[in-house]
């Protein structure tokens, strides 16, 4: 069977990125990066104080650095923040370096899962329904547009999701191959 590409999840805010992809990655028993790790990794600091002392431009330059070095790498699962398309550098460098899976959600299903975080600046101290929608309305043509798939993880376990990011990207690979 042929080997997997890189396999690269975007999606909104909640839709389980960072979750399913580090999932995915224990089970083809290949590296998992998340580039919002990466980038407080670098940093030694967490995502707000970024947004705090840089602003959201600062933390959009130090993702698509990450995004640029992260996808240059082989046979690995990233998972990117929601708002890594914004970059038109880091949608090419996604389009050209692997498989990229558009994770969906509903606006509800990503209200619950972000409820209790404090971790996502662009939520914190604001309608956080309005906020979603809006950014939502900007960015899904970037998600579409950058996306080989659309995966689904409303009211599925992230284990369903995986199975079928495999799946789908197997026979996207080998487009003869029979479901197993
Ligand atoms: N398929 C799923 N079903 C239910 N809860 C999920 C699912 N995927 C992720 N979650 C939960 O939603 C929250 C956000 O997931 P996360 O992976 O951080 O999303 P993202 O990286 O896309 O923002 C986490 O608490 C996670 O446990
Ligand atoms: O949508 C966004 O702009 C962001 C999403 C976050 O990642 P997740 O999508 O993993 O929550 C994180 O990169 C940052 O808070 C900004
Ligand atoms: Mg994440």
């Amino acid at each position: 069977m042929q080997a997997l590409p890189n396999i690269f999840l975007i999606g909104p805010m909640g839709t389980g990125k960072s979750t399913i992809g580090r999932l995915l990655a224990a089970e083809l028993r290949r590296p998992f990066h998340d580039s919002d790790h990466e980038i407080e990794h670098r940093c030694g600091c967490g995502i707000p104080w970024i947004f705090d002392v840089e602003g959201e431009s600062g933390f959009r330059v130090r993702e698509a650095e990450v995004i640029d070095r992260l996808t240059s790498l082989e046979e690995i699962v990233l998972a990117t923040g929601g708002g890594a398309v914004t970059s038109s550098t880091s949608r090419q460098y996604l389009r050209e370096r692997g498989v990229v899976v558009y994770l969906s959600t509903t606006l509800e299903q990503q209200l619950r899962r972000t409820a209790r975080d404090r971790n996502r600046p662009l939520l914190q101290g604001t309608d956080r329904r309005e906020r979603l929608r809006q950014l939502m309305a900007e960015r899904e043509p970037l998600y579409l547009s950058t996306a080989d798939l659309v995966v689904s993880t409303d009211r599925r376990s992230p284990r369903a999701v995986v199975r079928e990011i495999k799946r789908r990207v197997r026979r996207l690979q080998n487009p003869l191959e029979q479901d197993a």
